[in-house]
């Protein structure tokens, strides 16, 4: 295996935006943030300018295998495929390569909201979002590395019995023994020695360690759990997985690595891998019931290139089911509705979409009110990736609790920090904010959502968005997990180690829950209606299942089902969402398919004839 190898020296010249100008709106900040954007570009550490794929404008007419989609999943098929060095393979992304703004952690959302952020907005929600008229934002990257490149970078890698559970759904071969060796494969532990290799690994493409700085009030919350009675935990990946902790990250020496710069990039110069940017799949070419092709759009036209193999689609929970609708694979009444003719009658293709939900709790605590963007802060950054531009704050601070409704060793509540971020001032470089008090929020989720949702089709046209129906929250066993989440966290506030720095919760400014008492179960439950979140760990869309599940859409090595040579790999083919955070568990996905095609060749290569009816 070549990772890690040095490549010969190739330098980009520009790369796209956002810039990082374009962050800051004040003309104060506007003249940092464009010095910023220039030093960091030229910082090779940091922005990685000479390690970056080059994209081509003109594939050739056919390749061994197309990945669509160059996402957390997408960039591992593509690099994993591509190590067979007589296989051709294609990888068409939609988005363009990364901002190096993306690279600094403290501007982990950088690219969120940008003109590389797919904008999602969920419609139709009865229990969710409604103080944004019952739509929720989902934010999703269009960009090479997917969500990976505008992620909290939050390593974890969901539950053992998460992957049981899928097991025992009838999906063969995904125990969690069976998937362990796969997060392994990935990973490059750079704390193997605090970590321990019975859980992790060194010489994967995934660097993993902790961020280089932490603000000291991150440590005064792990005093407060530890008051309150929570348990601390050094690894929520390893044999302790239910408490506080510093979480690890996908990180290098204080540098955000997202699966394209981890997985891609290593491997640029490999002849037999072409990386289309600004590629849009907008179908599956199918015929006879065998994937042949794709047609995507770039450069104003649309374009086919053919496939002699596979198709993966890697686009995320909501582009996969989008494209199978598209090229005819779906729910037949849908696809007739839609004026779209039918290729194979896949009635789960769309349903089964779930994410977690997560609710902010605003407190203040007594201490300077400074924005860490500072001249201070990026020198240091630029000088040697460390100090508050190195990480996210408290967003570090983590916690995997078991509410009443489960067992101690399935934890089904998250819990993390935000605050200290390196966000915009709109005043001085440095000055303080106007109350003088900081604010900080505690971020609960739910990890065992029961609450199913769909996504379909809009229109027949590929431009048009598809309707995302959340139905976040229809069930109440999701909303009674966050209330429980909420009193842990109240009682961390309870606590002498935050006492000590006057937390406060802040005022509540939400009128339509002005009837209940500020702060009561009735008003959290308001509250949540009101202003929760999606996490953007939207799965299940193109469920994995065994045949006799009517509703599932590829098989347990993710081959849709009826057709041939077609896959799915990303988020949308977990039966049920993990218990943690999603970006690992889909790099999994992405090692794990790759190895499935890879074993389906050889048995074709053994024992089939080139054009055997069976293969
Ligand atoms: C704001 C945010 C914060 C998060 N925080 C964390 C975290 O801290 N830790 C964690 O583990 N996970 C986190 N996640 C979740 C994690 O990043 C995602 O679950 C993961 O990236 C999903 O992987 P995927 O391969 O399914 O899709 P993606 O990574 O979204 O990749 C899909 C790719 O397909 C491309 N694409 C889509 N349609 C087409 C098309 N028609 N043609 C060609 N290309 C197409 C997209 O542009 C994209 O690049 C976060 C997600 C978000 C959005």
């Amino acid at each position: 295996m070549d990772y890690h190898v040095p490549s010969p020296f190739t330098c980009n010249e520009s790369l796209p935006g956002p810039s990082m100008t374009d962050m800051c709106s004040t003309s104060t900040f506007a003249v940092f943030m464009t010095l910023l954007g220039s030093l960091v570009q030229k910082n090779e550490k940091i922005s990685g300018m000479c390690e970056r794929v080059k994209s081509i404008d003109s594939p050739d007419p056919e390749y061994d295998y197309i990945v669509v989609g160059g996402g957390a999943a997408g960039s591992v098929v593509a690099a994993r495929l591509s190590e067979i060095s007589h296989w051709k393979v294609l990888l068409l992304e939609a988005g363009d390569d990364e901002p190096a703004a993306a690279a600094i952690p403290s501007y982990y959302s950088a690219v969120t909201q940008s003109r590389l952020d797919w904008k999602y907005q969920t419609t139709n929600e009865s229990y969710a979002c409604f103080s944004t008229n019952r739509s929720c934002l989902y934010t999703a990257a269009k960009v090479l590395g997917g969500s990976t490149v505008h992620n909290g970078m939050i390593y974890l890698r969901g539950n053992p019995t998460d992957y049981n559970n899928w097991a025992a759904m009838g999906n063969e071969g995904w125990t969690w023994d069976e998937v362990k060796p796969f997060f392994l494969k990935a990973e490059d532990n750079g704390e193997i020695d605090r970590v321990g290799r019975f859980w992790h690994s060194t010489g994967g493409p995934l660097s993993v360690e902790r961020f280089p700085y932490r603000p000291p009030f991150a440590d005064s919350i792990l005093e407060a759990a530890k008051e309150a009675g929570f348990e601390i935990s050094q690894d929520l990946t390893g044999d302790k997985i239910t408490g506080f902790t510093i979480i690890q990250s996908t990180t290098k020496n204080g540098v955000r690595r997202s699966s394209g710069a981890s997985y891609l990039r290593p491997i640029r110069n490999r002849e037999n891998l072409q990386i289309s940017l600004n590629s849009t799949v907008t179908r599956v070419v199918i015929e006879n019931g065998r994937a042949v092709g794709v047609e995507y759009f770039q450069n104003g036209e649309f374009k086919t290139v053919s496939a002699s193999q596979e198709v993966v689609l890697c686009a995320g929970t909501v582009r996969s089911p989008q494209i199978l609708l598209l090229s005819g694979i779906g729910p037949e009444e849908h696809l007739k509705l839609m004026d779209i003719k039918v290729v194979q009658n896949l009635p789960g293709v769309g349903s089964n979409y779930h994410d977690h939900m997560y609710f902010m709790i605003n407190f203040t605590i007594n201490e300077p009110d400074v924005y860490d963007n500072n001249w201070a802060a990026a020198t240091e950054y630029l000088d040697f990736q460390t100090g508050p531009l190195s990480s996210t704050g408290l967003g570090q601070v983590v916690a995997e609790l078991a509410s009443s409704t489960t067992t101690p060793d399935f934890p089904d509540i998250q819990i993390f920090g935000l605050g200290y971020d390196a966000d915009c001032a709109p005043g001085e470089i440095g000055a303080l904010r106007s109350t003088g008090k900081r604010t900080i929020a505690m971020v609960v989720g739910y990890q065992h959502p029961k609450s199913k949702g769909r996504i379909s089709l809009a229109s027949n046209d590929p431009f048009k968005y598809p309707t995302i129906w959340g139905n976040y929250l229809s069930e109440s066993s999701d909303v009674d997990g966050l209330i429980e989440a909420i009193n842990y966290v109240m009682r961390l506030a309870d606590t002498n180690a935050l006492k000590a720095y006057n937390i406060t919760l802040s005022v509540s400014t939400l009128t339509a829950c002005n009837n209940f008492t500020y702060p009561s179960t009735d008003y959290w439950k308001c509250a949540i209606q009101q202003d929760t979140f999606p996490q953007a760990h939207g799965s299940g869309s193109c469920k994995m299942g065994p045949e006799h599940d009517a509703m599932a859409v590829v098989d347990h090595e993710l081959r849709v089902r009826g057709i041939k040579g077609l896959r799915v790999a990303d988020t949308s083919i977990m039966p049920q969402i993990i218990s943690g955070n999603t970006g690992a568990p889909t790099i999994m996905i992405g090692e794990r398919a790759s190895e499935f095609i890879k074993k389906d060749a050889a048995w074709r290569s053994d024992l089939c004839s080139p054009r055997s009816a069976i293969c």
